[in-house]
């Protein structure tokens, strides 16, 4: 789960190490982890049986590379790397499996109390009457000689019968047809017949077949011509100065021949079935596209290290494979972690480890490593033997510490290897090798008429897996051994490329019992595979690291300094917000480049932080959406200039400003978290629809409209409507503000003057239309039209705006000729020379006008005494203009009251008057009724 989530997030490459002792459990673990997949991870239309068949693929390959061995009744005797890909949405799409080093000795002979590999005993268990028949088996396994070895033909926990009824139902669902199967089991019992084909001594010493019968059904089964079996089995083929000859084999020789054909037909079909299956589940064609930007998760299941009673060249491989794995494995866990703690400059107390490096150079190395000095020794004229090969191990590599022989050893040491032995001190223990058959089988060679007769093979599986040109070809072929060791390399390459996980079996008792735990066995288990210096190092160390932008990207949104964005320097970001998240000294350490947190739960809770986070990051993005929403009037806009003066509102404050980088941020990652979402967490919901939003949006990206007068948006499909226009609106509101940031200062002033003008008046005064169309200027009064001696009074109170006016008097409204002068803090009335009224803004209870065409004014001023003059009834000819510079100095926006009928106004010692407005051809006003004053305001063509 780890790693799956890994893959997904990080988009790397994964691989499971799984690791341990034959018997500890890897194969268990890597079906289960194989399980997991296919129930957990959402599934490709296009390969929706792929999870059925890598489970599937289980069974079919144990049935050919497992076998019952002393310390595992279902030992994998070869090594199986699986890689899983997974398309962007994490459904596997594709598998691919490499397979290392089949155990081909046990084809023909087993040790005491194991058994060759299981599909034999399936088969004869298993296979109806008839299929026997028609292969020339007997039932009883006792009768093949290939399997009475280890004296071992039933196996209490195997049920062969079962196991037979599940490979025969997965081989269809991995592809195989019907002739497939069949010409498969020709070639198993083909081997059966094989070992049961016997040699007879002629008066030279030649071999001859005794069993000419079974031959006969041998070659049927083999689809290949019975002479040429014969002779090629009992005669080889050599090449001397360009000229063939042919000469007869001796029993041994025969019998070694024989044997070494099973093992070649059963190796080779293992490795054509191998190829058989990677077919079945190779990434289809039609997915290749769609599943670009796919990640991989390998699975390692390889033998365990195995200690035997006899020890050959099997167990060699097996276990320098191991060291190979546990190299891997300090590599990348204890030496890369405490290396990088020392480049981040982490202070840190070295921990020390046991390298097994120097026992892999000892097998590996070039010229003087073991499997040089072994191909040397099969290349080499003359007389070569196993015991030439010891001899000259000890010659080359005697008094290494890892490397003993009887000859070398001392006093003790010397009983405990005999002279057929040499002892390595693998890092998992030591083991006794016997050199017995090590040249043979690193020969790993077959007569060439034999390949020549398998060459001509009927059966379509042997003729693939017997080339003729493997004949033509004179070069001889790597030495197994040397095979071995390259396909180890290339495997060491694929793991390293990968991200690791690991699965470290232990094996709790050597007998194969439940509830058992032999503490002895487990603890030298966790010594050498260094589980304790691995769990100091990760106690002292830190379970978590991420690259300082990385952990900023995605925590950010959990402090406020970090949100949206963080312009400093990033050990500074990082630094700011694990402060804001209360991490302690002690839970992380900032390297060069790095976070460091020690424990998981620290990051686990950020990670909850995180999550409760999104919701809240959800909520400004609906309040945003709301917001705009509901101001009808941006919903009004009807030409650019007032979707200008719109946006000026929000330029004015900052709050806003940062409001709006805050919605850009949003549109942006909503877009991308979208398009992210949909393509990698869609499968719970409609493909369909996730495609068709994530294209409309993806779509939308591209092609937003650059300027507010830009009308075009791309078509929304229905289900994203509603989105589709939030999103326009968002974006609206950004152009706008971008243009006013534009804006010329002095057309900023103009504007912000408009917006309170349209504010106070729009929709409400007839004049509105006509006065927000024309600028609104700095002042009407030139400044030699003030008087000195009024500046002079004013003394440090500039003038901000000043306009001519007509004051009528509160009794007998007659009219007077004023001038109307403002400062920051008050507004005053000039007679000429004379400061006539001071209109203190503070003291200033509204202003009063008309909805109609006229420019009269009432200033409400207080006249609760005789002192004090009341409101100031005005009229003036840039009135829209006048009232909004007052109503703008004097912050007092809201106290403007429009009037349709009349304004009522207070005069000193509490008396009113009353305006009455009414519309007529022209402006005039004049005392009406019953002590009013009307006013009669022109009217305003629509136009
Ligand atoms: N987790 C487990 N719980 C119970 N039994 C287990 C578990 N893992 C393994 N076993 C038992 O141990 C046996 C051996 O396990 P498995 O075949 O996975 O070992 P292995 O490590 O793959 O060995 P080898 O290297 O020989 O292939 C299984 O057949 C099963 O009976």
């Amino acid at each position: 789960d780890n790693t799956y989530r890994a893959m997904r997030t990080e988009r790397r490459d994964q691989c499971i190490l799984i690791s341990g002792e034959s018997g500890a459990g890897k194969t268990e673990a890597s079906k289960k982890i194989l399980l997991y997949y296919a129930v957990t991870c959402p599934t490709n239309e296009n390969m929706a049986a792929l999870g059925d068949r890598l489970l599937q693929s289980n069974p079919v390959l144990e049935a050919f590379g497992n076998a019952k061995t002393l310390r595992n009744d279902n030992s994998s005797r070869f090594g199986k790397y699986m890689d899983v890909q997974f398309d962007f949405r994490g459904a596997p799409v594709g598998g691919h499996i490499l397979n290392y080093l089949l155990e081909k000795s046990r084809v023909v002979h087993q040790n005491h109390g194991e058994r060759n590999f299981h599909i034999f005993y399936q088969l004869l268990d298993g296979g109806d009457d008839d299929l026997l028949k028609a292969l020339d088996l007997e039932r009883n396994p006792q009768k093949y000689s290939y399997l009475v070895k280890g004296n071992c033909p039933r196996v209490s926990s195997i049920s062969d019968k079962n196991n037979w009824k599940v490979v025969t139902k997965a081989l269809p669902v991995i592809g195989f047809t019907e002739e497939e199967v069949q010409k498969l089991l020709n070639i198993i019992a083909s081997v059966l017949h094989l070992g049961n084909t016997l040699f007879g001594e002629g008066e030279e010493g030649e071999a001859y077949v005794t069993t000419e019968t079974q031959l006969t059904d041998l070659a049927k089964l083999l689809g290949v011509d019975v002479s040429a079996l014969k002779e090629a089995l009992t005669h080889k083929k050599l090449t001397a100065k360009g000229e063939e000859m042919i000469s007869p084999l001796n029993f041994e020789q025969a019998v070694s021949a024989r044997d070494a054909l099973a093992k070649a037909v059963y190796g080779r079909t293992f490795t054509w079935l191998v190829e058989k299956i990677n077919q079945s589940l190779a990434l289809k064609d039609e997915i290749y596209h769609s599943s670009k930007g796919s990640s991989v998760i390998g699975l390692l299941d390889i033998y365990g290290f195995e200690v035997l009673q006899h020890n050959s060249f099997e167990q060699f491989c097996i276990n320098y494979c191991n060291e190979k794995l546990q190299q891997l494995f300090l590599e990348l866990t204890l030496r890369s972690e405490q290396e990088e703690y020392e480049t981040e400059g982490i202070a840190w107390e070295t921990v020390k480890y046991f390298d097994n490096k120097i026992i892999c150079d000892l097998i590996e190395e070039k010229h003087r490593g073991m499997i040089s000095i072994l191909d040397e020794e099969c290349l080499r004229p003359g007389e070569a033997c196993d015991v030439s090969f010891l001899e000259k191990l000890e010659d080359t590599i005697g008094g290494h510490p890892h490397f003993i022989t009887h000859k070398l050893a001392n006093g003790k040491t010397r009983r405990v290897v005999s002279r057929e032995e040499f002892r390595l001190l693998h890092y998992a223990g030591e083991v006794n090798y016997n050199v017995t058959g090590f040249l043979d089988k690193n020969n790993d060679s077959l007569n060439r008429n034999l390949k020549e007769v398998m060459c001509q093979s009927d059966n379509q599986i042997l003729s693939q897996c017997f080339r003729r040109e493997e004949v033509i070809d004179q070069k001889r072929p790597e030495m197994a051994a040397t095979q071995f060791k390259n396909s180890l390399m290339k495997l060491m390459e694929i793991l390293m490329s990968k991200e690791p996980s690991y699965v470290r079996c232990i094996k709790p008792n050597d007998a194969k019992q439940p509830a058992r735990f032999d503490e002895v066995l487990v603890r030298h288990q966790v010594k050498y595979l260094g589980l304790m210096e691995n769990l100091r190092v990760r106690r002292a160390g830190f379970a978590y690291r991420r690259r300082f932008e990385a952990f900023l990207q995605r925590y950010k949104p959990l402090c406020p300094e970090t949100w949206p964005n963080w312009h400093g320097r990033l050990v500074d970001g990082v630094s700011t917000l694990v402060t804001h998240l209360g991490y302690k000294e002690e839970e992380y350490k900032l390297g060069r480049s790095k976070i460091f947190i020690r424990f998981p739960k620290t990051l686990f809770n950020t990670e909850d932080a995180l999550e409760a986070k999104k919701p809240e990051i959800a909520v400004i993005l609906q309040t945003s959406w709301r917001g705009y929403r509901e101001r009808a009037k941006y919903q009004r806009i009807r030409n650019a200039v007032v979707v200008i003066q719109a946006g000026w509102r929000g330029m004015k404050a900052r709050r806003r400003a940062k409001k709006r980088r805050q919605a850009a941020e949003l549109i942006r990652r909503f877009i991308k978290g979208f398009i992210y979402r949909h393509e990698d967490y869609g499968p719970e919901n409609d493909y369909f629809l996730d495609h068709v939003r994530c294209s409309f949006l993806k779509k939308l990206s591209k092609n937003l409209p650059r300027s507010v007068l830009d009308k075009s948006w791309p078509t929304p499909p229905p289900s994203l409507i509603e989105a589709s226009e939030h999103l326009k609106r968002l974006h609206l509101r950004n152009m706008v503000i971008k243009y006013c940031k534009r804006v010329q200062p002095e057309w900023k002033k103009q504007m912000m003057q408009k917006v309170v003008a349209s504010e106070l008046f729009k929709d409400q005064k007839d004049s509105y239309p006509q006065s927000v169309g024309r600028l609104f200027l700095d002042s009407r009064l030139d400044r030699e039209q003030i008087s000195l001696k009024v500046l002079q009074t004013l003394g440090s109170e500039k003038v901000q705006y000043g306009v001519s006016v007509t004051k009528y008097d509160r009794r007998g409204f007659k009219p007077r000729p004023r001038q109307l002068l403002l400062t920051n803090t008050f507004a005053v009335l000039v007679d000429r020379t004379k400061i006539k009224q001071r209109l203190d803004y503070s003291a200033l209870r509204g202003i009063s006008v008309s909805s109609l065409s006229d420019g009269m004014l009432v200033l409400h001023m207080p006249c609760e005494d005789n002192k004090q003059k009341g409101d100031a009834v005005l009229h003036c000819g840039h009135l829209i203009e006048a009232v909004t510079k007052v109503a703008t100095m004097a912050s007092k926006v809201n106290y403007v009251n429009i009037s349709p009928g009349s304004i009522r106004f207070s005069v000193a010692r509490g008396k009113e008057g009353i305006i009455d407005f009414i519309r007529g051809s022209e402006l005039k006003v004049a005392k009406g009724k019953r002590g009013h004053l009307l006013v009669t305001a022109p009217r305003i063509s629509e136009t």
